[in-house]
């Protein structure tokens, strides 16, 4: 199993040391080859995919680091909010197609029963690299810069919070590589945007959406001016979340989620079964009598969870 090592800088919210902290100029962090994880805040952990030479194209360890580091988030007792970015220039180029030709769509299996079922067996490892972040209780922002193509708009929409800059681009480009589009854009998409016209059209012509219709459109909650003032903002934001109850904060992500997939009516259930047992936290009596005294919840010491 991998061990997460974490410099916990303990800064104050968006100085220059945690937006330092969260800037690409150290390298991947063991033992990850593709991801660089830090602690740019207290309970607050930053995940950057770190190929910026290839634009974090996603490779074959990239898929595998994904689902051993969220794994590890969603067990970290001192996490409880991420957020998600990409180093260099660019957010991410989708999947490393050299790895895409040369080895992940290689026939492995001696006929076509076999080979078709080694392929399912890698569709399936890689949808996992994004359910992963899904499944991860804590809640998972996500700062997209410049392109985000094919794998990337997977990713986003696994993803709780979605925040762009001026300049950010969304490309579900599957259709365009000659495939349907497999790791979760036509499942999670849906969900995001309202318009089911506009979804389909994304996904049938490959076009670019830029951030201004992202926003209109729902796939992003906020654009902000530049990468800078987008880490920033996704910082500040992350360490409001990670300042709360994360009895509160992990069973919202939580029952969002079902709710999200199920009736209201068993969304409900689902939801006194729920609370039936988290109301009886310590949290909530802390939280309400912080609220009484007029102040933030930050300011509450909450136990681990
Ligand atoms: C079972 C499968 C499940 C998953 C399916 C996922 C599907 C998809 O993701 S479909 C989308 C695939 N991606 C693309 O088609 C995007 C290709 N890249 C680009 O269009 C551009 O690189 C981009 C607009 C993102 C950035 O342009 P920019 O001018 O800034 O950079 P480049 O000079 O083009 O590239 C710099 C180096 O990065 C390498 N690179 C870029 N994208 C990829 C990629 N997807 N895979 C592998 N390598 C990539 C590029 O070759 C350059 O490398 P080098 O020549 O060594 O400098």
């Amino acid at each position: 199993t991998a061990v997460l090592q974490l410099p916990n800088s303990g800064s104050r919210l968006s100085s220059p040391a945690v937006l330092r902290a969260m800037s690409s100029s150290a390298g991947p962090t063991p033992p990850y080859t593709t991801l660089a994880v830090s602690r740019p805040a207290p309970a607050v952990t930053h995940v950057e995919i770190h190929r910026p030479d290839k634009r974090n194209a996603m490779n074959k360890a990239f898929w595998r680091e994904m689902v051993e580091c969220f794994s590890e988030i969603s067990e970290d007792q001192d996490c409880r909010a991420v957020v998600v970015s990409g180093a260099g220039k660019t957010f991410t180029a989708g999947i490393d197609i050299v790895d895409l030709a040369g080895e992940v769509l290689q026939p492995r299996g001696d006929d076509t029963a076999r080979i078709s079922y080694n392929i399912r067996k890698t569709i399936t490892h890689f949808q996992e690299s994004f359910s992963a972040i899904e499944r991860c209780p804590k809640p998972v922002l996500v700062a997209i810069h410049g392109a985000c193509v094919g794998g990337g708009v997977d990713l986003i929409t696994a993803c709780d919070i979605r925040l762009c800059t001026q300049d950010a681009w969304f490309q579900v480009k599957e259709v365009d590589i000659g495939l349907a589009a497999d790791v979760g854009t036509l499942q999670r998409l849906p969900k995001v945007i309202g318009s089911r016209s506009l979804v389909n059209e994304l996904a049938l012509t490959a076009r670019k959406m830029y951030a201004d219709e992202a926003k209109s459109s729902g796939l992003v909650s906020r654009v902000f001016q530049h990468k800078a003032a987008l880490m920033a903002g996704a910082l500040e934001m992350a360490e409001e979340i990670a300042g709360r109850s994360p009895v509160a904060v992990q069973g919202t992500k939580i029952n969002l989620l079902y709710s999200r997939d199920h009736s209201v009516e068993e969304g409900l259930q689902f939801m006194a079964a729920w609370n039936m047992s988290m109301l009886q936290t310590a949290d909530l009596m802390k939280s309400a009598q912080a609220s009484m005294e007029k102040k933030s919840p930050r300011t509450v010491a909450f136990a681990k969870l």
